[in-house]
């Protein structure tokens, strides 16, 4: 506990160790034999034809791998897509790369081999599929006629224009072949298990990755009303709108929703999200000697106005013992937005942070770091930073103002300057963020 800064290192990397995307597989199937048991499911492999692996994400060659150790006498052909740079060499499953958070060719080669894999599957065999955050980027299958062009120019509109993942992914899933339930149609009637590592609040099968084996509960209409939502239907490529349009007036199938029969022989199964990170922490806290407190895995908005929330109540526990008495560690998850105002450098935990410095300005025994499980924060090398009482301060006697780069989106910058980055490189994990804070 002398060392908080240390302390908090220690207990965000416990809980990355929590949501290894490898590790975290292999704690959901295990092999015994001829028996596989996925959750709690149980299927005799002297059953099966054939195992076709499939998926996408940024996490997914590790889960591939996971699957390859536990089946490789079994696996007749698979495939998967990560980003650029989180591949990793596997000997049955080919690892392709594709470009994310904007779709490119690469993707599209990479997901019609996806399909592929998939429609080979018939119904004596077993189809094990991977997803993660990063997923629908990855997986470019423009339904026709539309191009890749067009999908990336409304990617780009969506990305920029404030939505909502949730919305987002709505109309990514109307306009693709292998999204909302596309991969499960595909694989039909084989039996599929998905595995699904969440990197969205609350983790909604139909979300995340937008759901490539999940029934869909939206509809063309409700992608309109997201482009009119925000004034996006003049901007947006004219036969992306014609698309949805054709599809709300009868012309297009819908994609297929709850009840739906290809999903009949399809399980959905989370192997890892930000509260298992949250929890593990917790432990890690324990150990060093805090009290640890888990408060919720669901933190979201503005990134300067969640750091005024999470030192105030840093600072009740400091003034008066509540919820917890120190020594203690606060523990927060979730992932916030950045609205951007300057052009300075920087990522929604970095943000947090330095507005975490300036709320915390005199509390010398409270310390935070927010980091991203995925290891980089933003458009930067950093997975996050640290803050204290102290960080203010001492970053005025250098000359920095605080709020200065705040006002600039700066943090990194001002990190950068001051000392406190946390840099881990790429994890090749994605839960969202940890904002973990020591109470002294
Ligand atoms: N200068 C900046 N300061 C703070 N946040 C930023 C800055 N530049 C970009 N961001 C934020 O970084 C986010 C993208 O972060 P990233 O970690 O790449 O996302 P993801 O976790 O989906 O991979 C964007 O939502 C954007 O608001
Ligand atoms: O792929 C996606 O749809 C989203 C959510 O899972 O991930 P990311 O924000 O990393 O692109
Ligand atoms: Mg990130």
């Amino acid at each position: 506990m002398d060392n908080p800064r240390k302390d908090l290192e220690a207990i965000f990397r416990a809980g990355l160790a929590a949501v290894d995307p490898e590790a975290a597989v292999l704690r959901h199937v295990k092999r015994d034999g001829s028996e596989l048991r996925l959750g709690s499911r149980s299927v005799d492999l002297d059953a099966v034809r054939h195992v076709y692996v499939v998926g996408a994400g940024k996490g997914t060659a590790p889960m591939a791998k996971a699957l390859e150790d536990l089946l490789e006498d079994r696996i007749r052909e698979g495939a998967v897509t990560v980003k650029t740079g989180h591949g990793l060499p596997l000997r049955k499953v080919q690892v392709m790369e594709a470009a994310h958070p904007v779709p490119d060719q690469a993707g599209v080669a990479a997901t019609r081999r996806l399909l592929e894999v998939a429609e080979k599957a018939g119904e004596k065999d077993l189809v094990l599929a991977a997803f993660s955050g990063g997923g629908s980027a990855l997986t470019p299958a423009p339904v026709p006629p539309l191009t890749l062009q067009e999908k990336q120019d409304v990617t780009r509109l969506l990305l920029a224009c404030g939505a909502t993942i949730q919305e987002i992914n709505a109309i990514r899933k109307h306009l693709s072949r292998i999204k909302g339930g596309g991969l499960a149609r595909a694989a039909h009637p084989a039996r599929t298990f998905s595995l699904i590592l969440s990197d969205v609040i609350g983790d909604p099968l139909d979300v995340i990755a937008s759901g490539p084996t999940a029934p869909d509960p939206t509809t063309f209409q409700d992608c309109l009303d997201i482009l009119e939502r925000y004034r996006l239907l003049d901007q947006a490529p004219p036969r992306v709108v014609s698309v949805l349009r054709e599809g709300r007036d009868g012309g297009r199938p819908e994609t297929p929703k709850p009840g739906d029969p290809v999903f009949d022989r399809v399980e959905n199964l989370i192997v890892g999200n930000n509260l298992m990170a949250l929890l593990a922490a917790k432990d890690e806290a324990e150990r060093r000697g805090y009290k640890g407190l888990v408060l919720t895995s669901r933190l979201e908005g503005e990134a300067r106005e969640a750091a005024k929330a999470v030192a105030a109540i840093a600072k009740e526990c400091a003034a008066t013992g509540r919820p917890v008495k120190p020594p203690a560690c606060l523990l927060f998850g979730g992932e916030t937005t950045v609205t951007l105002r300057g052009d300075g450098k920087g990522g929604r935990n970095q943000e947090l942070a330095l507005a975490c410095a300036l709320a915390l300005e005199g509390w010398d025994r409270i310390c935070v770091l927010s980091a991203g499980t995925d290891g980089t924060d933003g458009p930067t090398d950093a997975a996050g930073a640290f803050a204290d009482g102290t960080t203010a301060a001492e970053a005025r006697r250098l000359g920095i103002e605080p709020r200065h780069y705040l006002d600039r989106n700066d943090a990194y910058g001002f990190f950068e300057r001051t000392g406190g980055l946390l840099r881990t490189g790429p994890t090749r994990t994605n839960v969202m963020d940890l904002i973990c804070v020591v109470i002294r």
